[in-house]
């Protein structure tokens, strides 16, 4: 038995046929093209016979792919078969695959089809698939809750007709490790014909087991494992492909398995899956979420720059991570702060460190994220929200309920080195237009991902406190101004963003000769 597994990624069948999930054809093609690149066996691109969509999905990507093998899934009836067939046809190596339920539940409530007649048209999907292709995968639907005689001789049959490849779905999620493993020991060993085929897992993640039932499957003699990025599908989903696979890298040593998978690729192949689809990766997602590789508590920090391996199993630059992330926070330690001072370009004595240390923890209190813009604020000395070189020298904003007028905003700031100019910028917000303002004024283009003011002390003269988180194209911001004018607060927290990157900008040189 070979120690290869096949990857067959179904993210554009399984995937896409979830609520929620469902792509155009171009951001399929865009989807296949980075499938294609992770270097999968084989990509599930569709339905064909679900829709005229599914059906030019397909043939597209059949198109396009070149080294991949393009698979479209058929139930066991002529139409769905010869809809594969067509769909798949521009493809250098095109497959069909076609399934049909064989559990009691299936047959008596679902198909109302007796065992023959199950047996008798699968053998008939297959014969007629083979008839467009030489690569045929057979699926017994819902093959965990089926009686263990029943499936070998489905699959018999299926062998005999001309399947090349046998998947067995755990529809519903179902199974267990040990449980599934058993079962291809048993069909492995004693289904007639079985060597001459490949045998698949397609596992459901409805008890969370999807990605160790598919483990336990390559155990057990699977060597196609079905799977989809950040593990979408039916329900709960399918075995996540990321996870499946870098589980077998990392744990070459107890599975003894290789895959054709060029991990590098993974986290920017689920970034653009999770852009495409609109659905964000959870933070502690396996692999690929935000957290996968990143430390926010001291001993781990402490552990980490000593040495990687004591609180990581996988590099992150073999999934496509970048290495810079330990997160600073409020259970950050001082190892933590002065690496990432020093990756700043500060070298701190003991003392420094120390009283930087305490600021770092009052500001962390307040913040969810220590960014290292607020990091170089702190090493300078500098209070957060603190002027310059750019002030507020006037800002006048009106706005009200008369339709008819847009909110206007005129700004004017005063820079460090004696200059002072003003801006007068129009929008549909108010806040909006003081927001433009300042940013034609320093000629700073930011993005605002998350704007709040809460009020930080009562009566008449309360303190409004305003907090912006932008984008600029590198990095995220935060910045916090107070007043006891809301605009203002808002404009300084704003301010307060473009004073650090340009602070920032001087020290490195970029702006030197700006002005
Ligand atoms: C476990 C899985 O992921 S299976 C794949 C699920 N994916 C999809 O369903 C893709 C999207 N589906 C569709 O667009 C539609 O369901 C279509 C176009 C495929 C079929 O639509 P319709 O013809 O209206 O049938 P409908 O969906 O209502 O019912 C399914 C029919 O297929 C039959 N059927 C289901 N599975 C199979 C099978 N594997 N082989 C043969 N017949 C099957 C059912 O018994 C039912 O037959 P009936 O209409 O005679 O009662
Ligand atoms: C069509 C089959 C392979 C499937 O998706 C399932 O049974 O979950
Ligand atoms: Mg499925």
């Amino acid at each position: 038995m070979t120690n290869f597994v096949k990857i067959f990624d179904t993210t554009l069948r399984d995937g896409e046929q979830a609520p929620g999930f469902s792509m155009s054809s171009g951001q399929k093609l865009a989807m296949a093209e980075a499938l294609e690149g992770l270097r999968v066996d084989v990509i599930e691109a569709g339905f064909a016979a679900a829709s005229p969509g599914d059906f030019e999905g397909i043939r597209a990507i059949a198109e396009m792919v070149k080294d991949v093998t393009v698979c479209s899934l058929a139930r066991c009836n002529d139409g769905d078969i010869r809809a594969s067939g067509e769909a798949i046809k521009p493809a250098k190596h095109g497959r069909i695959h076609t399934f049909i339920a064989t559990s009691p539940l299936h047959r008596e409530f679902k198909l109302k089809m007796d065992k023959d007649e199950i047996v008798r048209r699968a053998v008939a999907g297959v014969e007629l698939a083979r008839q467009y292709t030489d690569d045929v995968e057979f699926s017994c639907e819902d093959a965990i809750r089926t009686e263990r005689d029943y499936m070998k001789r489905v699959c018999e049959a299926v062998i005999r007709a001309g399947a090349t490849t046998i998947n067995m779905p755990d529809t519903v999620g179902y199974t267990t490790p040990e449980e599934i493993e058993d079962l291809f020991r048993f069909l492995t060993t004693e289904v007639d014909g079985a060597d001459g085929v490949t045998w698949s897992a397609h596992c459901h993640d409805d008890l969370g087991l999807a990605v160790a039932n598919s483990l336990a499957a390559i155990r057990g003699g699977a060597r196609q494992v079905e799977c989809a990025l950040n593990g979408i599908g039916e329900r709960a989903g399918n075995c996540a492909l990321e996870e499946v696979v870098m589980a077998l890298r990392t744990r070459k040593d107890f599975f003894g398995m290789d895959t054709n998978i060029r991990t590098e690729g993974l986290y920017g192949a689920s970034k653009l899956l999770a852009a495409i689809t609109g659905n964000a990766v959870p933070r502690n997602k396996a692999i690929v979420g935000k957290n996968a590789f990143a430390h926010e508590s001291g001993i781990h920090q402490h552990g980490v720059l000593a040495n990687r391996e004591t609180y990581e199993i996988m590099k992150p630059e073999h999934v496509g991570v970048s290495t810079d992330n330990l997160v600073l926070g409020k259970h950050s330690g001082r190892a933590a702060l002065r690496n990432r001072a020093e990756k700043l370009g500060f070298t701190l004595s003991d003392n420094q460190l120390q009283s930087v240390f305490v600021s770092f923890k009052e500001l962390a209190d307040a913040k969810k994220e220590v960014f290292d813009s607020d990091i170089e604020a702190l090493v300078l000395g500098e209070a957060v929200g603190q002027a310059g070189p750019w002030e507020i020298e006037s800002l006048y904003v009106s706005a009200g309920s008369d339709e008819n007028r847009i909110p206007k905003a005129t700004v004017s700031l005063r820079h460090e080195d004696g200059r002072t100019q003003q801006h007068v910028s129009e929008m549909l917000g108010p806040m909006n237009a003081v927001f433009d303002a300042i940013s034609q004024i320093t000629d700073t283009p930011m993005e605002l991902e998350h704007y709040s003011v809460n009020s930080v002390s009562g009566g008449e003269d309360a303190m409004a406190e305003a907090t912006v988180r932008v984008a600029t194209e590198f990095e995220s911001y935060q910045g916090r101004g107070a007043s006891t004018d809301t605009v203002l607060a808002s404009a300084l927290a704003w301010l307060d963003v473009i004073n650090r990157i340009e602070r920032r900008a001087v020290r490195t040189g970029s702006i030197a000769a700006q002005h």
